[in-house]
C-alpha cells in the first residue's frame, strides 16, 4: 500500500531535550490518522517537520514520496497546514485574507476567484466575507484557517489541535468538515487531546509519549483491548437478587468483583478463557444469567493503560 506520510527514525532535539526521539510511522493515502499525546509529548514538533517548518536532527520524513528536507517547495504544494496558533492581520476582512493567501500561492484571475469561492462555500465562510478576520469567534477563526489551508486543494492536511478551545457546536461542525474531506480522499493527520472525538473520525490512532511512539493502531482494537494488567471488564446481569453476583464472585478464583450494578455487577476477569469458565460456573451454580458482556473501554482509559504499560519497568528476572 502506498503511503501519504512516511516517517523514518525521526529525531528532533533542542539541545539536551529530546522532543522527538526516533519515531517511525506511516499514514496510508486517503486515511485519517489521529496523533495523540500529552502536552509536550512531541506532536507539534513532529508536525512542524512534516510541514517543512523545521529540520529534523536526524532521520527522514516524506509526503507522498517526497522528502520534506530535500524538496520543501514540492511538499508545500502537497500539504495544507493548520497550525495550533493562527496568525491573522488587523483590518483585513475574511475575503481579503483568503484573497491575500490565494495571491501568495500564485493564483490569479478567474482561477483565484474560483478557488476562494470554493473554500468559502466549503467552510461556510460566505456569510462572514466582510467580517474583520481578527474579530471572529474561535470557531469561525478555525473555519477560516481551514479554508486558507485548502486554497491550493492539497492532498494531505496536517492539523495541529484544530478542535482546541472550540465549543461543542463548533467541534461538531469541524468534525463534519473533516469527514467530508476524508470522503473526498484526502489524507488527514490531526492532533488532539480529545481522544474520544478522534476515535470517532480516525481510521488509526498514533500515540506519542516523551517523543516516542507508544502505539499505532485502530481505535476499535484499543477499545477491545485489555487493561494494563491484561484483564477485561464484564457486565453481568441476573434475574432475581442482584447481590447473587457479588456473593458468587467472592468464592470464584477467576472473577474479581468490581462494583454492584442495578441487575448484577461488574467483574474483572484476567483472560477470555477464564471469562468462559466464569460464565459456565455461574450457570452451573444456578445463577440466572441474562446478560454477560465484555465492556468496551473508553479511549481515555485505554490511553492511560497504554502509558502505564510503557512506563512500568519490566520485572527483574528471579534470582536462582
Ligand atoms: N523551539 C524549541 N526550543 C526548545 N524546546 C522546544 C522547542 N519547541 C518545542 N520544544 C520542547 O519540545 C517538547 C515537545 O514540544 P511539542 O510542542 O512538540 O509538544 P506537543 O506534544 O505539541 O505539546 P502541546 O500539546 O502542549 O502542544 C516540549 O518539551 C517543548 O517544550
Amino acid at each position: 500500500m502506498s503511503h501519504a506520510i512516511v516517517v523514518n527514525n525521526l529525531y528532533r532535539y533542542f539541545g539536551p531535550l529530546k522532543a522527538v526521539d526516533g519515531i517511525n510511522f506511516e499514514v496510508p493515502h486517503g486515511s485519517v490518522c489521529g496523533f495523540v499525546g500529552a502536552n509536550g509529548a512531541g506532536k507539534t514538533t513532529t508536525m512542524r517537520v512534516l510541514a517543512t517548518l523545521d529540520y529534523p536532527t536526524m532521520g527522514t520524513a516524506e509526503i507522498c514520496g517526497i522528502n520534506v528536507v530535500n524538496h520543501p517547495a514540492k511538499v508545500r504544494s502537497l500539504i495544507g497546514w493548520m497550525p495550533d496558533h493562527f496568525g491573522n492581520y488587523e483590518h483585513m476582512t475574511v475575503l481579503e485574507y483568503l484573497d491575500f493567501y490565494a495571491r501568495a500561492l500564485g493564483y490569479s484571475g478567474k482561477e483565484r476567484q474560483m478557488r476562494i469561492q470554493e473554500v468559502m462555500e466549503f467552510a461556510d465562510l460566505i456569510p462572514l466575507a466582510d467580517r474583520l478576520s481578527n474579530k471572529l469567534s474561535k470557531g469561525m477563526t478555525q473555519r477560516l484557517c481551514l479554508g486558507r489551508s485548502l486554497i491550493h486543494d492539497p492532498q494531505v492536511l496536517i492539523m495541529d489541535e484544530p478542535a482546541a478551545g472550540l465549543d461543542p457546536k463548533a467541534r461538531v461542525e469541524l468534525k463534519h468538515l473533516i469527514r467530508i474531506l476524508a470522503e473526498e480522499g484526502k489524507t488527514i493527520f490531526i492532533s488532539s487531546h480529545i481522544l474520544s472525538e478522534l476515535g470517532e473520525m480516525c481510521d488509526s490512532l498514533l500515540f506519542i509519549n516523551n517523543g516516542r511512539i507508544v502505539h499505532h493502531g485502530d481505535a476499535e482494537s484499543l477499545r477491545q483491548g485489555t487493561d494494563s494488567l491484561g484483564g477485561y471488564f464484564f457486565d453481568v446481569q441476573v434475574l432475581g437478587n442482584p447481590q447473587a453476583v457479588s456473593d458468587w464472585a467472592v468464592t470464584n478464583p477467576y472473577a474479581e468483583f468490581i462494583e454492584s450494578r442495578k441487575q448484577g455487577g461488574r467483574l474483572r476477569i484476567d483472560s477470555l478463557e477464564n471469562a468462559s469458565r466464569v460464565l459456565n460456573s455461574m450457570v452451573k451454580d444456578g445463577l440466572q444469567v441474562v446478560e454477560f458482556h465484555k465492556e468496551q473501554r473508553n479511549l481515555e482509559d485505554a490511553f492511560i493503560d497504554m502509558l502505564d504499560k510503557v512506563n512500568t519497568p519490566p520485572a527483574m528476572p528471579k534470582q536462582p
